[in-house]
């Protein structure tokens, strides 16, 4: 299959959920219920679970991803993963500056910039998580935040580089609260994200990127935040972790 511009992504980010005998047996479960997906589909898995859930992957369309990589190809980082390490256990994709990341381990915008060119520099396709929290919303600066989050996260990357890339729209106070920002608010924000693309990249660029949207998506409410014309899939965290859940939203998700 051809995953042509704007093809929608629905990646699963199990965050840190599942050992290896659970992840393959979760794996096999989705396999038969993913086979008919007309999205791109991939599941970020913890870096323990890299191997045998791309051993599970096998023979199916599931893309494998990881959720972070360190910023340098080698050396004394205690604790830390390459871009290089996930490529060998073949990761196609990598979550970047998730608003976990941020929150609880002091990621900035200059370390989820330096790990994104990380990641691209080895061959990793980015998933770019940008996003809000509650108090920047109600205080009216959702736009500047997003501004500065991808200006940061995005200095010095190329056009070339851009392609390589998918932005993740998750704002804060959604993610793992079962409070799903309304399909009209995730599509503004979207439509705010390519606008800047447009600035940054030109129109034509911008109109290639997909833009997901991440925070409790769910298999009730993909169909109508996926039908916003800003929004090209989903980063879904809770809802990965059950495979009829995961397979619904797939589903959902139609080019
Ligand atoms: O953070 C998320 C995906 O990266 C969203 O998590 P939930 O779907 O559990 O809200």
């Amino acid at each position: 299959m051809d995953f042509a511009k704007r093809t929608p992504l629905v990646a699963g980010n199990w965050k840190m959920n599942l050992t290896r005998a659970a992840a393959g047996a979760l794996i096999g479960e989705m396999k038969p219920l993913l086979k008919d997906a007309s999205c791109e589909v991939a599941l970020c898995v913890p870096f323990t679970d890299l191997e045998a859930a791309g051993a599970a992957m096998a023979g199916s369309r599931i893309r494998l991803g990881a959720q972070n990589c360190h910023w340098a190809a080698s050396g004394a980082f205690t604790g830390e993963i390459s871009a290089d390490m996930l490529r060998e256990l073949g990761v196609a994709y990598v979550i970047i500056g998730h608003s976990e990341r941020r929150q609880y381990f002091g990621e900035s915008d200059q370390t989820v910039n330096a790990r994104a060119k990380a990641a691209l520099s080895a061959g990793l396709r980015v998933i770019l998580c940008v996003g809000e929290t509650l108090e920047q919303r109600e205080a009216g600066e959702m736009e500047a935040v997003i501004r500065r989050q991808m200006a940061g996260a995005l200095e010095g990357i190329t056009g070339e580089q851009l392609r390589e890339m998918v932005i993740a729209y998750e704002p804060v106070w959604a993610i793992g609260t079962g409070k799903t920002a309304t399909a009209a608010q995730a599509g503004e924000v979207c439509g705010l994200i390519r606008s800047f693309l447009a600035e940054h990249y030109g129109a034509e660029a911008a109109d290639g990127m997909r833009i997901q949207y991440g925070g409790s998506m769910n298999a009730k409410n993909a169909a109508e935040l996926l039908a916003q014309k800003d929004i090209d899939g989903g980063l879904i965290g809770g809802a990965s972790l059950k495979a009829p859940d995961f397979a619904a939203i797939v589903a959902a998700a139609k080019e």
